[in-house]
Parts: C-alpha cells; structure tokens; sequence
C-alpha cells in the first residue's frame, strides 16, 4: 500500500525563495499590490542554503521584507523551510549553522510580531533541515477562516467526527458525540443530517485547539477570540435524498477543501463516489478520512483502502493517495496539498481517538485558496437570508473579493425583474463575534438597513456600486454531461447550481444536436424564473434527478430580455430520437401544448365548482 515516503515527489511551494502557489507581487510593508515597479526588489543576496547563518544588517531587511511578503500572500501564515537553497539542490547545514539559522528565524518572528513552530526536522545528506510555521499574530477581532465541506455517504461517521473534533471528546459508537451538532428533531430521532451545518475549529499562533465546550455547548465568540486560524466544517448531508442541499452546500458555501468520509467497513458505497464526482468537478480539492478503524477487521480494511487507491488514480480522478502515518507525512501532504494533485487519506476511530491529532495537525496547516482580491470591489453572495428580532434583515454568505466595511453603501440584486438596489451596512458578525470590516474568503453575516426580507433571497448578491452590476437572463458555458440515461437536446431544462444560485435553467441552444453521457458543448442558457448575478469563470453543476454535467460560465449575457413566453421544457429524449432537433422540438410541442391545455381546463372546472359552492365570484378571476 501507497505511503507518503513511495508518492512521486512533487514540488514544495515552501522554503527561501521558492515560489508560493500564487503570484508573488512584493512590496514593502507586506501588503499585496498590483503596482508592477514594486516587482524589482532584488532578492538575490537572500537565496543561499546559509544565508540565516549571520545575515548583515541589508540582508535581515529583505528576509524582513520577503517573510512579510510570503504572509500575506498566504493571509496570516507561512511555512518556512530553512537549510535549502533556492534552487532546492545542496541542502543541510552542520549543527552550528542549524543553531545560528534558528537564532536568525526567531529574531526575525519577533520583529514581525509572529509566532514560530517547528513542524519537521531532517537530517540529510550534507547536515539538518527544518520546516517551521511562522504565524502572525492578529488581533482579537481577526483570525484566518478556512471552509472545509464535508461529504460521504450515509453513516460514515461526518456528525460523529465534527462532534469528536470540536468538543474534544470521543463518541461511544452509538452516536453520542453526533447529538450536539444536529438542528432539527427529526436529525435527532433519525440520526440523519438534513441541512447544512456549520462547525468551528479553532487553532492559537501555535497550532493549540481552543475548542473548550461549556457543558456540551460551545461558545463561539469565545473561540474566535482566542483563534489565529478557525477551521468552519461545512456539514452536509450523506442520504441521497438531501443531494440537492449537499449540491448547494458545494456550490454556495464555497468550500476551500473538501474532506471525504468513508467508514472504513462499509469502504466506497453510496453517495462516496457522487460526492468525490462532484468536489472534482467544482475543483475543491479533496482529503479522505476513512472512519470506524477500530471496528474493521484489516482484512477488510486492506480490500477497502484497495478500492480508494483504484478509484483515486482512476482517469476521472487522477489524483495521487498517500496515507498519513506520521507528522512528517502531515507536513509533506498539507504543504503539497495545493497542488489538488495529492490527495491525503488518514485513518481515524473516532471512538479510541486513533490518528485524530495527525488530522488536527493537517487542519492547522491548511491555507485558503481565496486570497489576493482584497484590494478590488468588493463582492459578497448570499447563501441564508433570515430576520433577527430587534435586529432587522440580516443575510449571510461569502465575501468572493474586496473588502467590505461598516457602513458602506453597495447594491443588492437582482431582483425578480433584474434590478440592484442601493443598501448599508448597520453590523457586521463573523462567526457570532461583532466586527468592523471583512475580507475576501472571509464567511460573514450582515444586518442590513431599510430592507424588508421578503425582499431577498439565496442567490442575490451585494456588490461595490462600481461593479455596475447586471443581471442576466442568459449566458453561455461549456458543460460536460456526466451521467445522462438517453440525450439531452435543446429545451431541455434542469437546476443550475452556480455559487449560491441555484435556479432551473432551460438550454436555449447547443453546439451539437444532442448530448450523451461523456459529450461536451457550448451551451446557451436562459434561467426560467428570474434573472441572477454570474461572472465568467464561475463554476457551475447542471442537473436533474441522476442527470448530471459540470462546466463553467463562458460568457453571461446581460443584454439578453425577459420574455413573456416560456419555453416549454423538453422531457428525455429516445436513443433513437437523433433528427434535426428543430422538426423534433416541433413535433414534441404539439402534445405538450395539448396536455397543457388539457389541464387548465380541468383547472377551471375545478374553480368554477369550487366558486358555485361557496357562491365567491371573485374567484372567477384568477388566470389559470
Ligand atoms: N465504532 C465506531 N463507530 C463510529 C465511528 N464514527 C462514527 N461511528 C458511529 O457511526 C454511526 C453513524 O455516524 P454519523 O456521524 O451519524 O454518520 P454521518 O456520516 O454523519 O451520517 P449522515 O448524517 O446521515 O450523513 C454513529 O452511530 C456513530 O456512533 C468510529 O470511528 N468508530
């Protein structure tokens, strides 16, 4: 079986001088511009394996500059490898050298206000290497936020893990840890989660858990304040009948990782491989937790961890497993984990607490993959709208760029017929806890002023008046159909699940007759209901039932016009049925506009019945 140490090596994005997964753009204080003169600051004196040994009075001040810099380009945190030249090659130190390069780290944490955690030490060829996390402090009312969805079929243990995680103490098998975290009766009595739940993590500057629940419950204002990073577990539903809510938490609550829960005795059934299909198809990389090891014999465990490797590599996925033994492995796996290549598995119990510290480790070593947009418009998209007492309107959701600050003025929309509406911000939450401004990445709530909530839904958006934000009734993408029964052609209608839009399309036009299983095309979509706020590049699942295709947004189509007339939605279409698919949309027309007529008048006898019984004449009005 794959461990870490036989995975093809794949690229550290850590060290001196090698490249973080995003661009770096220096500057002086830290801050990420786009201003290109910036870029000349010539880092050369610093790439040396050695050069923390005994840096001059210069040098300390570009390593000052350069940690600043790889900081904020990972909001808060980096992983610092020292003993390894830039070009990777030649790398270790004797022990005085390791000592002196220590010495040199620490004093530079200092400077920059952060804390420093030695994660890996090694000893190589020509001496010792180390990997360190150096993390800023930031002030109470801030922490890094990381969204992790989690997914997996039914009874694999997700509720059981979240309650293990962040209350700190072990299930009994039987569900116990799982009760505190379910939100409605019926979760409760059917052991069954149903909605979209929403579990905090916190960690300090050290990688400490700071979860400390008071008599089962948890305080999270508390642990906020406490936080430098807080990990929100998305928990999603495993029961196919909640797909559509699992889909949304995906697509609306815009995840950074995905983990994958599988029960290490029932292995790959169910919904395991629908939900890995869909984290894929939205890019989200994935870990995998395999769950319920104490209770597996290993021979069974051996066959099941057998399948996920096949299923792991397999050409739909092509990811690399590794399983995490060891906290070298964690290292090795969190900071490689960007690559969306690699793909962790861990093997935990959640009832003798079996490898849970090597994915508390994993967690805190996670990094957001929303970074570098806080200087644009700032974008906010709605996944909850709710009307507190006292309070007002208050909505939540994500902020995909910008900034956002109290009382700032931004437009909010669309509404039904398309339109933005000017609105202000009266009180920011995140995470329950009062704050003044957030960030890009960043999950937050807002109590809006002078705006009713029937007002507003799911899918709206609150965006910076400079946008000059449209609505469309139309846009182009490119999807490829994943699971079809028989063709998909034009008029075929389906929900479209895009951020946290989630509303039936119709496809007005395609760039081939029909679409099977495996096809892919340029399509032209007009939402059925009302008009929405899409960009190009968002991603997007279009589905029905077991239908299912992925894609992205092309190109959207603010000029397009609502229309009175609705298409009429086209039913699956026969293997056989592959004509022009102009005669055949007529020909289906007919009978649907039959059957449609043949209603409303059923309707309207029923109406009149119902107007002559209760002698309302007022009724006679409605139009069916
Ligand atoms: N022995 C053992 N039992 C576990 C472990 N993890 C979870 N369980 C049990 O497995 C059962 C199902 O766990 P849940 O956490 O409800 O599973 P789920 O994946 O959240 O299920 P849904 O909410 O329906 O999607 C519960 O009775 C848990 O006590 C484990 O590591 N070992």
């Amino acid at each position: 079986m794959n461990n870490i140490q036989n995975a093809p090596a794949l690229p550290l994005n850590v060290g001196v001088g090698i490249k973080s997964a995003r661009s770096n753009i220096f500057t002086v204080d830290g801050v990420p511009t786009q201003q290109p003169q910036q870029l000349s600051i010539d880092y050369s004196s610093i790439r040396g394996k050695d050069v923390l040994v005994a840096p001059n009075e210069e040098q300390l001040e570009l390593l000052k500059r350069r940690l600043l810099d790889r900081i904020s380009d990972s909001c808060g945190e980096t992983i610092y490898e020292i003993g390894v030249g830039e070009d990777g090659r030649d790398s270790g130190l004797t022990v005085e050298q390791f000592e002196a390069s220590m010495r040199t780290l620490r004093q530079l944490a200092t400077a920059i206000d952060a804390d420093l955690v030695v994660l890996r030490e090694r000893n190589v060829e020509k001496g010792k290497t180390a990997q360190l996390l150096i993390r800023k402090h930031i002030d109470t009312t801030d922490f890094m936020e990381i969204r992790v969805a989690v997914v997996g079929n039914v009874d694999a243990g997700k509720s059981t893990l979240l309650g293990v995680l962040t209350h700190g103490e072990l299930d009994n098998g039987r569900g116990h840890a799982r009760q505190r975290l379910f939100r409605h009766k019926h979760e409760i009595e059917s052991g069954r989660t149903s909605s979209v739940g929403n579990d905090i993590l916190g960690f300090d500057g050290v990688g400490n858990v700071v979860n400390k629940p008071d008599h089962g419950h948890l305080d999270w204002v508390k642990i906020c304040e406490k936080s430098s990073k807080v990990i929100t577990f998305i928990d999603l539903a495993g029961h196919e009948r909640y797909l559509k809510t699992t889909v949304f938490g995906m697509t609306g609550h815009a995840p950074d990782f995905g983990m994958l829960m599988i029960g290490a005795n029932a292995g790959i059934i169910g919904m395991t491989k629908e939900h890995l299909g869909l984290a894929l198809a939205l890019a989200v990389p994935v870990f995998v937790v395999v769950t319920k090891i104490d209770m597996c014999p290993p021979n069974v465990l051996q066959d099941n961890m057998k399948l996920l490797f096949k299923m792991l590599k397999s050409q739909g996925c092509r990811k690399v497993p590794v399983v995490v033994r060891s906290q070298d492995d964690v290292v090795l796996s969190a900071t490689n984990f960007v690559s969306e290549r690699l793909c962790p598995i861990f093997q935990v119990s959640n009832v003798n607490g079996d490898n849970l510290e090597l994915l508390k480790m994993f967690l805190n070593l996670l990094s957001t993959r929303m970074a570098g947009s806080e200087n644009l418009p700032a974008e906010f998209q709605i996944d909850d709208v709710y009307s507190v007492p006292g309070v007002g309107t208050v909505v939540s959701g994500t902020c995909l760029q910008g900034t956002i600050k109290l009382n700032d003025n931004l437009m909010l929309g669309p509404n039904a017929v398309g339109t933005f509406v000017p609105i202000t911000i009266k009180s920011i939450h995140r995470k329950r806890m009062n704050v003044e401004r957030v960030r890009c990445g960043q999950t937050a709530s807002f109590a809006l002023k002078k705006i009713k909530r029937t007002y507003l839904r799911k899918g709206m958006v609150m965006v910076a008046p400079e946008l000059k934000p449209q609505a469309c009734w139309e846009f182009e993408g490119e999807i490829l159909v994943l699971h079809h029964p028989t063709t998909i052609s034009a008029r075929y209608q389906a929900m479209v699940h895009c951020g946290s839009i989630r509303q039936t399309a119709s496809i007005v036009r395609m760039s081939c007759d029909c679409l099977r299983t495996g096809d892919k095309a340029r399509v032209k979509f007009r939402f059925i209901k009302q008009p929405e706020y899409i960009r190009a590049g968002q991603r997007l699942v279009f589905r029905e039932g077991r239908t299912k295709a992925v894609g992205n947004i092309l190109q959207p189509m603010p000029q397009a016009a609502a229309s009175p007339y609705r298409p009429k939605p086209a039913k699956m279409q026969s293997r056989a049925h592959n004509g022009s698919s102009n005669s055949s949309n007529n020909q289906q027309q007919q009978p649907a506009t039959a059957a449609a007529a043949a209603k409303k008048k059923k309707l309207q006898k029923i109406l009149a019945k119902l107007c002559s019984d209760f002698h309302i004449h007022r009724l006679n009005r409605i139009h069916l």
